[in-house]
């Protein structure tokens, strides 16, 4: 759906900034893809250039094959018809109701008055919205704010939705539920997801595939669980090692006290119930010491992540029985 080859972005100015260094990336059909990074990362450069509201400095852009990176006039209208975008703040016109800030984009259209109608009440629908078409932006929660953004982004149907840090305003119970109506919206229209955040639980409960930004380089991509269940940069350690509250310090102070072989275990899927530790243990009569753990899910997937110390017994064959079981099994120093 979306190809980006070798795209990188510099801002000029009395101290010009090389905001994104060459990115390659493709983001499939009906994909929900995150891009992760701390502030001033490049996340939202990077965003911004999908729908060439940031024209690269250099590099391609492709949309469905087809090389949209010059894009103007009318190319470029009919490009930001088919790439919906939310903002962090809404952007909703304050002196509008929700039911006009929707038919906004379907006038700019050209939409028949008629279809318009059904259309803005369909949308409201869609987000959950009808009994507040009337309202002004100022008499809405935040949740119902980024909702009439939702439903204004979708109004002329677009492939693609822009999520501009589109939670990070919202408290946790309210993220949940605006989270959970993109992943309705993925499923259901098919809609291809691109968002930008800071905070891991998003990645973790929408994203199919996250891609980790830091100081403008592109440092990790690839599935969620992939990701962060074996995280390869330092940068997206400390997302997960923040994610689960864990101090890093204080982690490598248990670790030092721990005797034995420490291990880390992963478990994914239906492994993650499997009575496995104590079976394991009575087979190799190994003892095994939990330090730290963690069972959750990454979107639909359950798994669980185990560090334990092993002593005793037959930990050679502990460890070869937990990796025929399926288990992923990595040792901790
Ligand atoms: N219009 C601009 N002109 C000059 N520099 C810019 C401009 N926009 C962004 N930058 C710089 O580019 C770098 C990346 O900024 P960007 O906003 O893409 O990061 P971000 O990861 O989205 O950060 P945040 O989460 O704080 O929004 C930063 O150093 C920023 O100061």
């Amino acid at each position: 759906m979306i190809e980006l080859q070798g795209v990188y972005k510099d801002y000029a100015g009395a101290a010009p900034v090389r905001a994104l260094h060459p990115v390659d990336l493709s983001i499939g059909r009906g994909e929900v893809f995150g891009v992760i990074g701390h502030s001033g990362a490049g996340k939202s450069t990077l965003l911004r250039t999908l729908n060439l509201l940031e024209r690269p400095s250099g590099g391609r852009l492709l949309i469905e094959g087809r090389d949209v990176t010059s894009a103007d006039g009318d190319d470029l209208r009919a490009l930001r018809r088919r790439i919906g975008m939310i903002f962090q703040h809404f952007n909703l016109l304050s002196s509008k109701t929700v039911a006009q800030n929707v038919a906004f984009p379907l006038k700019l259209a050209g939409t028949p008055r008629a279809d318009l109608e059904r259309r803005v009440h369909e949308l409201l629908g869609r987000v959950g919205l009808q009994a507040h078409a009337d309202k002004y932006p100022a008499q809405l929660s935040g949740g119902q704010k980024q909702r009439v953004g939702i439903a204004r982004a979708l109004a002329n149907r677009p492939d693609v939705l822009l999520c501009d840090e589109a939670t990070s305003a919202l408290d946790p119970e309210t993220t949940a539920s605006v989270l959970q109506l993109l992943g309705e919206l993925n499923r259901e229209l098919g809609l291809t997801i691109v968002l930008i955040t800071h905070e891991m639980e998003v990645i973790r409960r929408v994203c199919d595939r996250v891609a980790v930004l830091d100081a403008g380089w592109l440092v990790e991509s690839g599935t969620v669980a992939d990701v962060f269940l074996h995280p390869q940069h330092a940068t997206t350690r400390r997302f997960v090692l923040e994610a689960e509250h864990v101090d890093e310090r204080e982690l490598r102070a248990d670790l030092a006290r721990a005797s034995g072989r420490v291990v880390r275990l992963t478990f994914r899927g239906e492994a993650t119930y499997a009575p496995l530790l104590g079976r394991v243990a009575r087979a190799t009569g190994v003892d095994y010491n939990i330090l730290a753990g963690r069972i959750d899910r990454i979107k639909d997937t359950p798994y669980g992540q185990l560090t334990i110390a092993l002593s005793g017994g037959d930990i050679a064959q502990a460890v070869r029985a937990f990796a025929e079981a399926g288990v992923r099994v990595e040792d901790v120093t």
